[in-house]
């Protein structure tokens, strides 16, 4: 009877603050830490007066939090309100609500009275956000535990949280809670919506790619909901590419233009819900997503240096304000950080290619050039394809470290820590050790977890090398999948971060 979806984090490899402005481009790797919502009436049973209620019950659990909400859903207007303590409010999971029950309400005009039945129930939401989008170095220290992914599998699935401290927040760019920058909000709005949509049987998500009751595809439904509420949520108009890969996972990502949400703030002066979602629905949106995904036998990994994590906002108005305050030099850095962007593209582009056409000489580079750190793998460049790859995984790393010279100056010049220098000093070992591709800071750079791809087996030795600098691997991989409908509960059913689920594109 419960309705389970879960959604991806991501990791933005290229396109940080770029992603912003149309129509530059993305590249967005979902992985396997995801985000559940478990959604079940909270009475199964109707009582005959039950007909008669003005009002039903939404609770909303976040276990990990220790956090419970109840809120009163007007079955009149369908508006939320909350009746418990302020601190516990969750903003992105209200608006997730509001908009699929808004949603529900618009779809149903023929069978309003089984929509009825299910609001009358109630609705018992719980959400669960895998460990891998927090972290838990404090933990492990405290156990005593070596910093590496095998301590972190040690600790219970949807372990408790740790918030950072309220000194550190604002003035150190600081966020809430101790995140390591997977985008735990995109994935739970996500995950909200799709399931309350399934539950309300807007869409269908044993076959989300067919086309729905909106006259688009369930997921370009779920979409378009969970980006709106997750906008609204935020209190501004992002890239998006968060939401569109916790959606469609893996990608090439070019944003929406933002004016497809002004329906949505047509909100606040009072237009009825179903209303605002009708024209939300029938907008113009013009993202462009474009299949994407890492070249065979390379493999993402992410190590979290223990700074708890940067807030993006913050650094995004640094940014903003630089760009206003110095124009000329702000459109340069860009075009060059935007030719960078390509170029990293268009290598690992050629990559996928050339495994595709010449696989075995493919292999044999790529375990080649594993075990060596990169200025060997020439070595390999005996025969022209061979040569040919070799020249594309050194052309990847060269596009890479232009990146992050701009990345850096871009920080510099915004008086923001982009590449702050302690994540310097990592990345440049990190891109100097045996058989690593690429390093560099995702998003918004900042304090989050590093990302490095990695060639064949070589992701075993950089952990290592992390561990005894300091810096907790997590045990996040690349994993293409976007929304889906899970079998269950995942505390019952016993999903963790290295069991991927249904594959839905
Ligand atoms: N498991 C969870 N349960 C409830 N709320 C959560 C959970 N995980 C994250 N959140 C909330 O989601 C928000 C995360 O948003 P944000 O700081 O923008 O991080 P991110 O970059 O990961 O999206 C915070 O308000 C946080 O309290
Ligand atoms: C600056 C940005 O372009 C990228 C931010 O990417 P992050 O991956 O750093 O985001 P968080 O989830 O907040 O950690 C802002 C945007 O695209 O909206």
């Amino acid at each position: 009877m419960a309705v389970v979806a879960s959604a991806p984090g991501k990791v933005l490899m290229t396109g940080g603050y770029l992603i912003l402005e149309r129509p530059n481009a993305g590249l967005v790797l979902s992985t396997n830490a995801r985000f559940y919502a478990v959604v079940k009436p909270i009475n199964v049973e109707l009582k005959p007066e039950s007909w008669a209620w003005k009002w039903t019950d939404v609770k909303l659990t976040s276990p990990q939090l220790s956090r419970e909400s109840i809120y009163k859903l007007s079955l009149k207007h369908l508006t939320l309100q909350c009746v418990s303590a302020s601190d516990s409010r969750n903003p992105f999971v209200e608006h997730a609500i509001q908009y699929a029950i808004a949603a529900a309400h618009l779809a149903s005009h023929k069978d309003k009275e089984s929509l009825h039945k299910l609001f009358l129930q109630g609705l018992d939401i719980t959400i669960l956000g895998s460990n891998d989008f927090y972290s838990y170095r404090n933990q492990i220290e405290s156990l005593g535990l070596p910093l590496t992914p095998e301590s972190l599998g040690t600790l219970a699935p949807f372990a408790s949280i740790t918030f950072n401290s309220c000194e550190s927040n604002g003035a150190n760019c600081k966020p809430e809670v101790a995140k390591t920058g997977l985008g735990s909000s995109a994935a739970m709005t996500t995950a909200v919506v799709a399931a309350l949509l399934h539950y309300l049987r807007v869409v269908d998500l044993s076959d989300p790619c067919k086309e729905g009751k909106f006259g688009c595809s369930d997921l370009d439904v779920i979409h378009m909901i969970a980006q709106t509420s997750h906008c609204l949520a935020q209190g501004k108009v992002g890239s998006g590419f968060d939401v569109s890969c916790a959606v469609y996972g893996s990608q090439r990502y070019v944003r929406f233009s933002p004016e497809v949400l002004s329906f949505a703030k047509v909100a606040v002066t009072g237009l009825p819900l179903h209303e605002v979602i009708g024209g939300i629905l029938k907008g113009k949106w013009d993202h462009e997503r474009t299949e994407f995904c890492l070249p065979p036998l390379m493999n993402l990994f992410l190590g979290e240096p223990g700074s708890g994590g940067s807030s993006t906002p913050s650094m995004v108005g640094a940014v903003k304000k630089w760009q206003m305050s110095d124009p000329d030099k702000a459109r340069e850095n860009w075009q060059k950080l935007s030719d960078a962007n390509l170029e990293l593209e268009t290598k690992l582009n050629s990559l996928s290619k050339l495994a595709k056409e010449h696989w075995d000489v493919y292999l044999g580079v790529i375990k080649s050039c594993s075990v060596l750190t990169s200025e060997k793998w020439v070595l390999h460049a005996t025969e022209p394809i061979n040569e040919a790859i070799i020249r594309e995984l050194l052309g990847a790393r060269e596009a890479m470290l232009r990146i992050r010279i701009l990345m850096r100056q871009m920080g510099e010049a915004a008086g923001v820590p982009i590449e702050p220098e302690s994540q310097t000093q990592l990345l440049d070992s990190t891109m100097n050790a045996e058989g690593v591709l690429v390093a560099g800071v995702p998003g918004a750079g900042g304090f989050d977890a590093i990302f490095a791809i990695t060639l064949g087996d070589s992701g075993s030795k950089l952990t290592q090398a992390w561990s005894s600098h300091n810096v907790l691997a997590l045990l996040v991989k690349e994993d293409p999948h976007g929304v889906c409908l899970e079998s269950g509960d995942p505390r019952t059913t016993g999903i963790t971060s290295g069991v991927s689920s249904i594959h839905i594109e």
